[in-house]
């Protein structure tokens, strides 16, 4: 069985361990800071790992192994599997699983936080994640490199929805236009609270994330800033929202710190960009990720930058 990773020359922080609380199974209490809710359905196991089309070849990534429900069927599909796991105390009742198991050498176990840690590369990412890092985690992932070929991950169904959303519907925001930027997300199946041990408050959807190859062309921190501004409030047009003035403001300092010359009227210059391009009445919901695309370059073209916040 390979040793925890705990080592700082790898740049793991140190994993938590404590307090428990809540839930007991197997002389174990399940800690609800940590997302603890074990999966205990077997059909939603093999349906989340049919899904993630396991080679014997590849390396798969498991964020939150937890007992190891999930791991014990990942150890008998792929050629290697890397886990993080934040608590020692469920990282010790996984290692003695699954060194009953013919697949112990196949297990890597990283003791410590898959947000605050590197990544190492892989194939396929597959997890029952804990849901207070979803989008940290998502967006980790989607700009790792190499690429990874799929990831099949539970998410709150709120949270799943908002990834998979269209423009025009509901669930539609500023998280689907940046993940779908990157990659093709699809839904896979709903899965109710009655198939975790303890039940978590909310509902949960499986998805399954194709990052785009090759990965687009563009500065993502300047695309999320036209995106925040857009999307902060979804009723209002893109006129509207451009013509704020702590918009207007931000993206005249942004202008002259690039050594531009600003027109005298730098809102109505604004506004025009928007004009040109059609966008002046539409809604943020309206958009596909083409048009944001497109959006971005006009503004740029103009001179117009997306750096801090609002
Ligand atoms: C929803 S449980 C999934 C447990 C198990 N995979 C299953 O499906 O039964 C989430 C797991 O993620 C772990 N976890 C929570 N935060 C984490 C983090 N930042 N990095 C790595 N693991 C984390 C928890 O300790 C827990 O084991």
């Amino acid at each position: 069985m390979p040793k925890h990773a705990k080592s700082k020359a790898r740049g793991h922080t140190a994993a938590a361990s404590g307090p428990a609380s809540g839930y007991r199974r197997t002389g174990v209490l399940f800690n609800k800071d940590f997302g603890q809710h074990i999966l205990k359905n077997p059909l939603v196991v093999t349906g989340i790992i049919d899904k993630a089309n396991i080679r014997s070849s590849d390396t798969v990534l498991e964020i939150g192994p937890g007992t190891g429900n999930l791991t014990i069927k990942l150890l008998e599909k792929a050629g290697k599997l890397i886990a993080y796991e934040v608590d020692s105390r469920l990282a010790d009742e996984l290692v003695k699983r699954v060194s009953k198991t013919m697949y112990k050498s196949k297990l890597h176990l990283v003791l410590g936080d898959a947000i605050k840690n590197p990544l190492p590369a892989f194939d396929v990412c597959v997890a029952n994640m804990p849901y207070q890092i979803s989008s940290p985690f998502v967006f980790k992932i989607l700009k790792h490199r190499p690429l990874f070929r799929c990831a099949v991950l539970m998410f709150q169904r709120e949270f799943a929805l908002r990834l998979v959303a269209k423009p025009g519907e509901e669930h539609y925001c500023r998280l689907s236009v940046n993940a779908q930027l990157l990659s093709n997300i699809e839904h896979v199946m709903k899965v109710s609270k009655n198939n975790f041990r303890p039940p978590p408050k909310v509902e949960s959807s499986v998805v399954r994330i194709v990052p785009h190859r090759p990965a687009p062309d563009v500065d993502l921190s300047e695309f999320d800033g036209l995106l925040r501004i857009a999307f902060e409030r979804k009723n209002r047009t893109l006129a509207a929202a451009f013509k704020k003035k702590g918009v207007v403001a931000l993206l005249l300092q942004n202008f002259k710190q690039l050594g531009g010359e600003p027109p005298e009227d730098f809102k109505q210059f604004i506004v025009d960009v928007l004009t040109e391009s059609d966008y002046a009445s539409k809604r943020p919901q309206q958009l596909a990720v083409a048009d944001f695309l497109r959006l971005l370059k006009a503004f740029n073209d103009a001179g117009i930058h997306f750096r801090g916040s609002i």
